[in-house]
């Protein structure tokens, strides 16, 4: 008898905590089923109810997905499972029967599924030769309050890599129609290994609308993928545009941030005609991404560790992710110690940053390309060839599918599809404490002001273009002398004039000094490959 291989694609798990007004797992599960696109597998997950009212429920449900030809498996519960006689089980760890003994229970036929959560756990689930595997969580998700640390996607796609390709296996935790993609895009391995669908609970069960949430994921996971590197490059002409953004939509930009640098963030902020705010009680969190045009930076700087450090970020990323908001982060220290340099791969892995920047320690300490080496957390800057620094940003953006911005006396952005580098600045940006990461919130507002479905690689170097163009300016009005404090206090006035003026930013963010860097490399690509040469696409190549 062959093995049961269920189509995973759409794996809706129920929950009757956080039902919409009005609703009961019955009806969100028969809503579900008349969708266009329905999901192809159920399971049944109550942790609360009796014997015989679980029963009860999974038989009422059973026969509305029979009648739909869609599979039912029930969490946990084998002998509930065989009470009603559905297509099998999702077991845990802790559960009533491990595979082995569900197998004997259920017989050959009947599905049986498998959390896995770290490598030990995989190790074992191999060996008792369950259907399918759950992978989880990849985020942080309130429904699943004991959860395991997050995985993020490269936790999945480490964990997927170790699975034969004749054993299915699905991720859980926190995915959405926002982050789909992504998950899918993300956790594929270099093999190509990929997913074979995905869990949600609250994303479908939460909902007032779960006909739509279910098509609307459905299309979300068929669309062709939004992540396949594009020809866009960016357009100077824009640049004016995404500060007259800042102008018209005022964005707000939510800081959690270091201590030494909040009051320099703020005035910096307030100076390009964006809104600061400093908000560290995850009590908040949710409001502010639900307000329109926000952007959030998140600054490891003042880095206290422990649990509460860890709830902050991944709470405030958790709710920007939600809302799709822009999300800057500053893994400030990541080279300079392990414990900083682990805290800054979970904050990746925990969720989606639109944007990491960082100086050239940090990168590449993020990328897991140098072990720990910088004496403090300022920025150890130019030891790399051009070449590599490029190749650096890029492969950190296409792994991570985001934009990769590393600072220096020169400096490097990439999409994973363009590679740009920057050479204008001021020798001061690196002398002032505070200004580094400042770019932080200038980058989050232009972010946060540009159209929803815009690649942001144009504000973004629009951003560091008008920064970098300020900087210089506030060091000509020095006229040749040495005064760090002074130019601070410049800058930031030199910064308001050209964010509120109409001066031409295009022409400001001289064309010579945007360059875009071709041939960067591809991911993968064996090291001590070709040089950088003009005039041939990444596409291409
Ligand atoms: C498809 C799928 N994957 C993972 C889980 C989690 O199961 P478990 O680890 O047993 O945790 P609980 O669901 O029992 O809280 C799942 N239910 N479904
Ligand atoms: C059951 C489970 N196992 C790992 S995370 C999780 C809950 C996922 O819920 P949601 O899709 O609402 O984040």
């Amino acid at each position: 008898m062959p093995p049961p291989r269920p189509n995973l694609e759409l794996y809706l798990v129920t929950d009757s905590v956080n039902l919409p007004p009005n609703s009961t797992v019955y009806s969100q599960v028969e809503a579900c089923l008349s969708a266009r696109h329905p999901p192809t597998i159920v399971q049944i997950r109550e942790k609360h109810l009796s014997t015989a009212k679980f029963i009860e429920l999974a038989r009422d449900i059973y026969a509305l997905t029979s009648k739909h030809g869609v599979p039912l498996l029930i969490n946990d519960r084998v002998d509930v499972a065989l009470a009603v006689g559905c297509e099998g089980v999702h077991l845990g760890w802790d559960d009533m029967a491990d595979v082995p003994t569900a197998r004997k229970l259920l017989g050959p036929e009947k599905i049986i599924g498998l959390s896995v959560s770290d490598h030990e756990q995989l190790e074992k689930a191999l060996g008792v030769d369950p259907t399918y595997l759950g992978i989880g969580p990849v985020f942080s998700t309130p429904t699943k309050p004991d959860h395991n640390p997050p995985l993020g996607t490269p936790g999945v796609r480490s964990l997927l890599s170790a699975i034969p390709a004749t054993m299915q296996a699905i991720a859980i935790g926190g995915i959405n129609h926002g982050n789909v993609q992504r998950v899918l895009f993300q956790s594929k391995d270099i093999s190509g290994r990929r997913l074979d669908g995905v869990a949600v609970v609250s994303a479908i069960m939460a909902s007032p609308l779960p006909v739509g949430a279910c098509n609307l994921l459905h299309e979300t996971i068929n669309w062709p993928p939004l992540f396949v590197p594009t020809d866009y490059s960016i357009q100077t002409e824009d640049f004016p545009i995404y500060r007259d953004n800042i102008h018209k939509h005022k964005p707000l930009v939510h800081h959690i941030t270091n201590n030494v640098v909040k009051s320099m963030s703020a005035n910096i902020s307030l100076a390009i005609g964006a809104s600061p705010i400093m908000s560290e009680n995850p009590a908040e969190f949710a409001d502010l991404a639900a307000l329109p045009n926000v952007g959030c930076v998140l600054n490891m700087g003042t880095f206290t560790g422990g649990r509460e450090f860890q709830d902050l970020f991944l709470g405030a990323l958790r709710e920007h992710n939600v809302r799709g908001n822009p999300v800057i982060f500053d893994p400030v220290g990541a080279g300079a110690t392990s414990a900083r340099r682990e805290f800054a791969q979970m904050i990746v892995g925990g969720g989606y940053c639109t944007v990491i920047k960082g100086n050239e320690g940090e990168i590449k300490s993020l990328a897991g390309l140098e072990t720990v080496k910088m004496r403090g957390v300022d920025g150890a800057g130019g030891e790399g060839s051009e070449e590599e620094l490029a190749k650096v940003v890029h492969d950190l953006a296409t792994l991570e599918n985001n934009i990769v911005l590393m600072t220096g006396p020169k400096d490097y952005i990439s999409n994973g599809a363009h590679t740009f580098c920057l050479t204008n600045g001021s020798k001061y940006q690196s002398r002032v404490t505070g200004v580094g990461c400042a770019l932080g919130s200038v980058i989050a507002a232009f972010c946060a002001a540009a159209p929803v479905d815009e690649s942001l690689i144009g504000p973004v170097i629009s951003a560091i273009g008008m920064y970098n163009v300020a900087a210089e300016r506030a060091e000509m009005l020095l006229e040749g002398s040495d005064q760090p404090g002074k130019w601070a206090t410049v800058f930031v006035d030199c910064l308001a004039a050209i964010a509120m003026s109409s001066e031409n930013l295009t022409e400001l963010i001289a064309a010579h000094e945007v360059r875009e860097l071709t041939n960067v490399g591809k991911w993968g690509r064996p090291a001590g490959g070709e040089g950088l040469k003009q005039g041939e696409d990444l596409a291409e190549a």
